[in-house]
């Protein structure tokens, strides 16, 4: 696999130390969001995990791999270049040098990806690939966000700065859902269908054997149910800027 940084902003010459910052949670979080302003808002580089691990889902069913099969998406899983550019403000991400970034985000992936992330051959290809381009980014940029589901627990446990974000199903599965928006006479039937695929997904990810989704015993939890994504925002900042204070 081939671990390219691309989008970094350069660091200048009177720049403090760079800083590595891991986000995990579970789906509908806000995660995604929330690392993808910090990193804008502070000139730091963002990667998005998630859609490592949904772009190697979509090679495996694009090639024929039969993603049932561990032994099979095992064998598979050194073979797709996953390159993932990491500008919070136009992240992209390709396997084999085609656009991943539309079709990782399909239901044929969603239903598909926790399957071949639990694979531990394809959990050590792509947490090779994370700590390359973590490092690369400390090392030529003033720093990196890198969001999902292990990142302070396995990928980078020496990040500078650990945050775990939660909240409760009903306000993921809304958030998700987009079901607020929704009349309200269809907002029960949909919601529950969202609140249960995203259950299913927590409960395959928290209990897989290789470096399940868990918060970090030094991460700072963050509840962001009654919060609004500008507010969860302000609190990440907050909490970098007084790491980098105090570093
Ligand atoms: N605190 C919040 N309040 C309301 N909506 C939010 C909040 N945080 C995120 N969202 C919205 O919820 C959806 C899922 O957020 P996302 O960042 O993709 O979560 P995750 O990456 O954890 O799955 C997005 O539409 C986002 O705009
Ligand atoms: N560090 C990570 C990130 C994601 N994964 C897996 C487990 C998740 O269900 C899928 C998809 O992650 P993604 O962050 O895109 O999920 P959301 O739909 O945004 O909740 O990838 C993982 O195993 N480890």
């Amino acid at each position: 696999m081939a671990a390219t940084l691309q989008g970094a902003t350069p660091v200048p010459p009177d720049a403090p130390a760079s800083v590595v910052v891991a986000i995990d949670g579970p789906s509908g979080t806000g995660k995604s969001s929330t690392s993808k302003a910090v990193a804008a808002k502070l000139g730091l580089s963002y990667l998005d995990t998630g859609a490592q691990y949904r772009a190697i889902t979509w090679w495996m069913l694009t090639n024929g791999v039969d993603v049932d099969d561990a032994g099979a998406v095992a064998a598979a899983s050194g073979k797709p270049v996953i390159v993932s550019g990491t500008d919070p403000s136009a992240p992209t991400i390709t396997a084999d040098g085609a656009d991943a970034s539309g079709p990782i985000r399909t239901p044929e992936v969603t239903a598909a990806v926790s399957a071949v992330s639990a694979v531990p051959e394809v959990r050590a290809a792509i947490t090779a690939l994370q700590r390359d381009i973590a490092a690369e980014a400390a090392r030529t940029t003033a720093g990196i966000v890198v969001e999902g589901r292990d990142i302070g627990t396995t990928v980078l446990p020496d990040a500078d700065l650990k945050i775990f974000l939660t909240a409760s199903p009903e306000a993921r599965a809304a958030r998700r859902g987009g079901e607020l928006k929704a009349r309200p006479g269809d907002a029960g039937v949909d919601l529950e269908a969202t609140r249960e695929a995203l259950l299913r997904r927590d409960a395959a990810d928290s209990s897989r054997k290789t470096s399940p989704l868990a918060k970090a015993g030094d991460a700072v939890e963050v509840d962001t149910t009654d919060l609004t994504l500008e507010q969860v925002i302000e609190c990440v900042v907050t909490l970098i800027e007084d790491k980098r204070r105090t570093a």
